[in-house]
């Protein structure tokens, strides 16, 4: 008779920066039977593929100071303790896979108290306080950043990069259907998942002398815009959301992004030359960290957003623009330190976690 599949809960919420690397995971472990643990109304409803069956917890975080509403939160949590304890339990699962971030409290929790492996991926350069609290008492640890180990010194790190998805790693999976001419340069925008509304009016004020230099500018501006649709151009498409993310980034000649880990792993491996201005009130401003990174590789130029103006925006990008020896030495720069195949690493280390 043939082995019964391994059985794996991965517990990963929010964002499309938390979300994305498990997604790539999952897809890299097809004999396993993975389930999904998620917040109900949250970004993976919509994201996680539908053949990952979804169980849903409600957790959230502490705020600063402890209060009446932190013990409400706390009686939540030791619930949600309770609650992936059964799910674990009658399921039968072998092991539990993490990206951090709320959920991963109550799924570590109640995994290591029934002596279950647990593999946390931290993609970015600060490891979250989540990861630095709980990075101890997992099996494995997978970074997206070798700069996170020290962070982590009692934990086991493995440097895997950080996972992107499919489309990124085969070319025709995805086209490019925007209608942008062969040989201009393009300019794309983007915000995280979320969209960046300071970075959209400091680009809204830049961009005509982009459009002068002949550049095309694709604007991801997320759904939550005031602006959306006050500027019009013929160089110019503006979309709340675009999802042929590799497609898009491998044409760009530069790009204009926040820097969370997905963003800048992606940018990475399309080898794209960016402009980074890291979103100022990311959790312990872990996104400027993140930037460091890319900055010190000499693969993007970071602005605090404090101190960027549109002017500085405007010249910077032309400079660039007019300098393509500059832009081609980033580019490579980048795909130096991209990790392609952090997919195929992280589901190994699982493997090796979940099966010894
Ligand atoms: C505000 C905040 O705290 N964000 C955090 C959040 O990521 P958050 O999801 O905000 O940002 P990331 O940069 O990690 O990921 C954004 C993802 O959205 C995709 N995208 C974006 C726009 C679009 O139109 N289409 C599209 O597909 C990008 O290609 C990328 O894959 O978790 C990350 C991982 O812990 C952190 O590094 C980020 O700092």
């Amino acid at each position: 008779m043939a082995n019964a599949p391994i059985k794996l809960l991965i517990a990963a919420s929010g964002t499309g920066g938390h979300l994305f690397p498990a997604i790539a995971l999952a897809q890299k472990l097809p004999d396993y039977e993975i389930e999904w643990l998620g917040v109900p109304n949250r970004l993976e409803t919509q994201l996680v593929p539908q053949q990952y069956p979804m169980n849903t917890i409600a957790v959230e975080g502490f705020q600063q100071g402890f209060g009446f509403s932190s013990l409400k939160i706390l009686g939540k949590l030791i619930g949600s303790i309770l609650q992936v304890r059964r799910i674990l339990k009658q399921g039968n699962f072998q092991g539990v896979f993490t990206t951090g971030g709320y959920i991963a409290g109550p799924a570590v929790i109640a995994a290591r108290s029934l002596g279950l492996p647990v593999v946390f991926h931290e993609s970015n350069a600060l490891p979250g306080k989540v990861t630095r609290f709980f990075g101890p008492w997992c099996t494995a640890v997978a970074l997206g950043f070798e700069a996170a180990a020290k962070y982590l010194p009692r934990a086991k790190n493995v440097c895997v990069g950080t996972p992107v998805r499919s489309q990124f790693l085969d070319e025709a999976s995805v086209t490019l259907d925007l209608a942008i001419p062969d040989g201009v340069p393009l300019i794309v925008v983007f915000g995280g998942s979320q969209g960046a509304v300071a970075i959209n009016k400091l680009v809204r004020q830049s961009a005509p002398a982009w459009f002068a230099a002949g550049a095309y500018l694709v604007h991801l501006t997320g759904d939550r815009d005031p602006d959306a649709d006050t500027l019009k151009h013929p160089q110019y498409i503006e979309l709340p959301f675009y999802n042929n993310m590799a497609a898009l980034l491998r044409r760009a000649a530069l790009a204009i992004s926040r820097s969370g880990a997905g963003s800048l792993t992606e940018l990475a491996v399309c080898g794209t030359p960016a402009i980074l201005i890291p979103y100022p009130f990311a959790a312990e401003d872990h996104q400027s960290y993140n930037a460091d990174v890319f900055t010190q590789a000499g693969a993007a130029l970071t602005f605090k957003q404090s101190e960027l103006t549109a002017e500085i925006l405007q010249t910077q990008v032309l400079n660039l623009l007019r300098s393509p020896e500059e832009l081609a030495k980033m580019s490579e720069k980048a795909k130096a330190i991209a990790t392609p195949d952090s997919a195929d690493k992280l589901a190994s280390l699982v493997r090796e976690v979940v099966e010894r």
